[in-house]
């Protein structure tokens, strides 16, 4: 990796973020009034991605149940990523593609948020979880990129990242739920 292709790297990261500011705040602002509202009413928020969508359904839940910035109460935020027993036996058992939604069912309340993490906003797991997550009447919301694939169809709100690179796309995700968080720490002292 010569000081040239990093340079790229970082002006392709530069390049993307523009396009996120320029086109994507009015759903970033929605997507922060789902969260807030989610965590007004009592209610709680769960997270799900796979691979490195994995680690940022886990950095946002921890966000919530540890801290942000502020020193605020715990938040109900849990991610259907982490309890490995519940992992393996329901895609032992039943397929990967319910690792999420038999959670989702397991735990999910009306009035909860489900937010589902894909770059490609195809993957099957998190395609079922939303599924669940509707029938069971909770808030929907989808951090994607591409076209945003079928997740469209399947969230009340998909936040679609404008680029077609995986790592791309999940660096605007982890910023996109920082700004989560920072909506959701607004809410206290
Ligand atoms: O972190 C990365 C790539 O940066 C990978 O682990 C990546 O998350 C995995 O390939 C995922 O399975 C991709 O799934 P998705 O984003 O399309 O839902
Ligand atoms: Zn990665």
């Amino acid at each position: 990796m010569n000081k040239i292709q990093i340079l790229n790297e970082l002006k392709d990261h530069q390049d993307t973020l523009q396009k996120v500011i320029d086109t994507l705040s009015g759903d970033i602002e929605e997507a922060c009034e789902m969260i807030t509202s989610t965590i007004k009413s009592g209610n709680k928020v769960l997270l799900a991605g796979n691979g490195g969508s994995a680690a940022d359904a886990q950095h946002i839940a921890a966000e919530l149940s540890g801290r942000f910035v502020k020193d605020r109460k715990p938040l109900p935020g849990i991610a259907l990523t982490v309890d490995t027993s519940a992992l393996t036996s329901i895609a032992n058992d039943y397929g990967y593609e319910h690792v999420f939604s038999r959670q989702v069912e397991a735990f999910g309340k009306p009035g909860d948020l489900f937010i589902g993490i894909s770059t490609s906003g195809n993957s099957p797991g998190i395609l079922a979880a939303f599924e669940s997550a509707k029938k069971l009447e909770l808030k929907t919301l989808g951090l994607s990129g591409r076209d945003g694939g079928k997740m469209n169809g399947l969230c009340q709100l998909n936040v679609i990242v404008p680029s077609n690179i995986t790592a791309r796309i999940q660096e605007m995700h982890i910023l996109i739920g920082h700004i989560l968080c920072t909506a959701v720490d607004n809410l206290f002292e």
